[in-house]
């Protein structure tokens, strides 16, 4: 049985804090439910007009690199329950792929991304905030092994924009917003008991509605 409104959970914090592995983790735990995650990062404008050597220079962590007004539309239709036509990124091309995913409406929507709760027409969606709270140095170095493995970076370029832009805007626009956060959830994707509690949370509000 459907519950009445969809939920919209924001999962948010640093680049490499764990937000995707958390995501992933509630999505498995809550097997047979109807659950679907959105990546912010899919609403990065698209740039296909700009040069390569352009894009490289943009600052992704900024807020004005993402559409949200498109996130917000689209988040506004899965909440009426009508899919969506989502955008895929391409993080080695620095813009949008061509292909779109076809996302169907499900009662629980997980929506993770660096630069959730800055804004607050976004923020005003979400059910339930997570701020995923994990040491700088520890997101950096999960952060430089996956952009080398699954981004298309080097070390260099790693290097070079944690310390132009990551780090800057994170302490400038994402660490501020921990102040609207429900919950805080230290370590990430290791932090069992704090999911545990979130899971439990969300089993909750999910048996109220469908009663
Ligand atoms: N607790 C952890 N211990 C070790 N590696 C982790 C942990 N949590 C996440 N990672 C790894 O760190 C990288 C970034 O994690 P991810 O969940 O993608 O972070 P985010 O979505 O916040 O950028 C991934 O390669 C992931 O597998
Ligand atoms: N072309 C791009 C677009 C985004 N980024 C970085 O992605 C980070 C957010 O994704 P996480 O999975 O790490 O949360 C953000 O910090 C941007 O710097 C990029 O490098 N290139």
């Amino acid at each position: 049985m459907a519950i009445s409104r969809p939920m919209l959970i924001g999962v948010t914090g640093g680049s490499g804090s764990g937000k995707t592995t958390v995501s992933q983790d509630i999505i498995k735990r809550l097997e047979g439910e109807s659950v679907v995650m959105i990546p912010q990062d899919a609403y990065y404008r698209d740039q296909s007009e700009k040069s390569m050597t352009e894009r490289r220079k943009t600052n992704y962590d900024h807020p004005d690199s993402l559409d949200n007004d498109l996130l917000i539309t689209q988040l506004k239709q899965l909440l009426n329950r009508e899919a969506i036509d989502q955008p895929v990124y391409d993080y080695t091309n620095h813009t949008r792929s061509s292909e779109k995913i076809r996302v169907e409406p499900a009662d629980v929507i997980i929506l993770e991304g660096v630069l959730l709760f800055t804004e607050s027409n976004l923020r005003d969606l979400l059910d339930i905030k997570v701020y995923v709270d994990t040491d700088d140095d520890l997101r950096f170095i999960r952060r430089m092994q996956r952009d080398i493995v699954e981004r298309g970076r080097t070390v260099d370029s790693v290097v070079n924009q944690y310390l132009e832009t990551v780090k800057p805007m994170y302490h400038q626009f994402v660490e501020p917003t921990k102040r609207y956060a429900d919950i805080i959830l230290p370590e990430g994707g290791a932090n069992v008991v704090g999911i545990g509690m979130l899971e439990a949370q969300i089993r909750d509000i999910l048996n109220k509605n469908k009663a």
